[in-house]
């Protein structure tokens, strides 16, 4: 039995903090907002973030960091990708009062916009690497929404230090909760933050009436694109047909439950996009990473058709249906180059 600290209380890190509770472990939950903390020390929910799903009676939540990190052997930072940086230097402090330094690891899925830097490199600018050892991400196809109902899940976790990963490995299996490891950081990084911009495409193209076809085709180059962008940045392509890559692109594209999806259907509906992030109350990552893969993408010199095109829908105006006529109406060409 391990003390885990898991940062965030949304839906993420409530069920990720429950699936670790469960396993027999000593989870403390913390947050910024004082009202979710009590209601889930109190009433073991957290209605606003999971609807009808009472939480492991072991799982304490806090709002105290000194309560929260004292002796933790792993912290688990599941904030928005917005939040890493600030929550990371939050707790600095109180982590170099611990004997063992913390295992770190993440489960956001983004680019941090300003620095254009994937959250495990966020993480190492705050608490190194020479202090903290390699950080571990996991990532792969997985709704809160369907983990809280014990459905069969596998996700990845990466990290360049192997033993690290295999402790988090175990740490989080279960008989409904599988995790399989890697050393690809980069790629497994890349294929869950870019996985969303696509879904919002995904999204897009069903709220303006197309078929499967559309779908399979937007996720099949949506691919393309993403192994591209990765594989420049030094991620290994192999882990782009693993869970953190096609395995999530296909959960976000084709679930009710992805945010990032349910915003592209509201906006091919018609919606406007600050209407439908309000309505949302929850973080829909795409929408930033868009931004930052589309001038990153520029920076690099790798074409990302798609994403440019869904940054051209978001930020400037674009007509959804004309947008999709410029990407069909593009030079033709082969199709593995
Ligand atoms: N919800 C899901 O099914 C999954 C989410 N993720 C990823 O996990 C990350 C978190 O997502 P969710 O839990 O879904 O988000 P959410 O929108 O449900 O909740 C976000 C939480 O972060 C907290 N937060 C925001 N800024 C903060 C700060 N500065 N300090 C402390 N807390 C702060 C909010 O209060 C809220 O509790 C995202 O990167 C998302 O892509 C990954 C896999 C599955
Ligand atoms: O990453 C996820 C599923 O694997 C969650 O996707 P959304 O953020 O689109 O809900």
């Amino acid at each position: 039995m391990s003390k885990i600290t898991v940062l965030g209380t949304g839906s993420w890190g409530t069920i990720l903090g429950n699936l670790l509770a469960e396993n027999g472990h000593e989870v403390h939950l913390w947050g910024n907002n004082p009202a979710v903390i009590d209601e889930i020390n109190q009433k073991h929910t957290n209605n606003h973030y999971l609807t009808d799903f009472t939480i492991n009676q072991s799982l304490v939540a806090d709002h105290d960091l000194a309560a929260a990190l004292k002796d933790t052997e792993v912290v688990l930072f599941v904030v928005p990708t917005n939040a890493i940086r600030s929550v990371a230097k939050e707790i600095l402090p109180y982590l170099t009062k611990c004997e063992n330094p913390p295992i770190l690891v993440h489960a956001a899925k983004g680019i941090e916009l300003k620095t254009k830097l994937r959250i495990s490199e966020v993480l190492k600018t705050i608490l190194p690497t020479e202090k903290f050892g390699e950080v571990v991400v996991i990532s792969g196809p997985s709704h809160a929404e369907d983990v809280a109902k014990r459905d069969l899940t596998a996700l990845t976790a990466a990290s360049k230090d192997l033993s690290r990963a295999q402790k988090i490995q175990r740490l989080f299996g279960n008989e409904y909760f599988r995790l399989y490891t890697n050393t690809d950081v980069v790629g497994v990084e890349i294929g869950a933050a870019l996985k969303n911009v696509i879904a919002i495409g995904a999204g897009i193209v069903h709220g303006l009436g197309y078929g499967d076809n559309t779908k399979a085709a937007l996720m099949t180059r949506g691919l393309a694109e993403i192994t591209r962008f990765g594989v420049k940045l030094g991620a290994d392509p192999l882990t782009f047909s693993g869970l953190s890559g096609v395995g999530d692109l296909i959960v976000t594209c084709t679930s009710v439950n992805s945010r990032n999806w349910r915003a592209g259907n509201q906006l091919g509906q018609g919606q406007k996009l600050a209407d439908v992030l309000e309505q949302m109350g929850q973080v829909v990552e795409g929408v930033t990473t868009a931004q930052a893969v589309h001038f990153e993408a520029k920076d690099l010199g790798v074409s990302v058709p798609i994403t440019d095109s869904i940054y051209e829908i978001l930020y400037e105006g674009q007509d959804l249906k004309e947008g999709i006529v410029k990407l069909m109406n593009r030079d033709l060409k082969a199709e593995f180059n």
